[in-house]
């Protein structure tokens, strides 16, 4: 398989407190995995230094073997390493469609202002093939801000996917979306990022969701990488268990109001 990302000792620092040291990670075309650790464990400050909103303190990042280091996060996109917020980046009061026509006209780089000038029936048709690779064509009139938390998080991944990405990383996909939703949710989109061969890297805490959706598994633990490889294997691993799936025990027994 190609690596089309990789890291060597990657490092940052802020002040004393180092939120990630000696991250080395290769990342290979169209390959799905999940990334687990407990609060504070390093994820986002990892998922922040390759998208480039976060310089590293030291190390490399090499994708497709050139370096993106010191890279403004729009020149990273258009090299196509794109992500998605734990929290959607959407416009609630517009339609998912004029959601995903902002999304595609910044892509071709036009400015949002004079987007009606802009749109053109190849663009609304792109746009909808995008909701329909997502499963969510049929919500195309719709106002962001009345649909269900599932849905709103496919039009805010579809839109993340609009330069087509290699490469995605998803931070929390599922945070939100209700217990009942969470599988199907999932499902369609890890499909829909398969269909383009995408890669897909998501940091998740439901290990279930991690155990059914993702062959690999990184796990973080202060800052660092505790174990990477075949999820079974990982998830078996005892320091895994010890440090990082049972903290995720205490985390979910405290949100659900559980055994502390
Ligand atoms: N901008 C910042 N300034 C100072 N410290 C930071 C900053 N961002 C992160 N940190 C620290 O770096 C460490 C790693 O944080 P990071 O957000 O990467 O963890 P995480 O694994 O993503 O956690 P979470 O699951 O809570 O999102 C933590 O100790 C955090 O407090």
């Amino acid at each position: 398989m190609t690596v089309i990302l990789e890291t060597r000792a990657l490092k940052r620092t802020f002040g004393a407190v180092v939120a990630a040291h000696n991250i080395n990670i290769q990342i290979h075309a169209g390959e799905v995995m999940g990334v687990i650790g407990s609060n504070g464990a390093g994820k986002t400050t990892f998922v922040n230094m390759v998208t480039g909103y976060l310089p590293p303190s030291s190390g490399e990042i090499l994708y497709h073997g050139d370096s993106v280091v010191g890279l403004p996060t729009r020149d990273i996109t258009r090299k196509g390493i794109c992500r998605s917020f734990q929290i959607p980046q959407l416009f609630a009061e517009l339609t998912v469609i004029d959601n995903m026509l902002i999304a595609l006209t910044i892509a071709n780089g036009a400015r949002p202002a004079l987007m009606r000038r802009a749109v053109t029936p190849e663009l609304e048709e792109r746009a909808m093939a995008l909701l329909d690779r997502f499963g969510i064509a049929h919500h195309a009139q719709r106002e962001v801000g009345v649909l269900a938390q599932g849905v709103r998080k496919l039009v805010d991944i579809a839109m993340a996917t609009v330069a087509e990405p290699q490469l995605l990383f998803l931070d929390e996909p599922t945070s939100g979306v209700s217990a009942d939703e969470k599988m199907d949710f999932m499902g369609t989109l890890i499909a829909a990022l398969k269909s383009t061969q995408t890669a897909v890297l998501f940091i998740e805490h439901d290990m279930e969701i991690v155990e059914t959706f993702s062959p690999r598994v990184v796990a973080f633990y202060e800052g660092t990488i505790l174990a990477d490889g075949p999820t079974a294997e990982v998830l078996a691993n005892d320091k895994v268990r010890e440090f990082v799936i049972g903290g995720e025990f205490h985390r979910k027994s405290e949100t659900e109001g559980g055994v502390h």
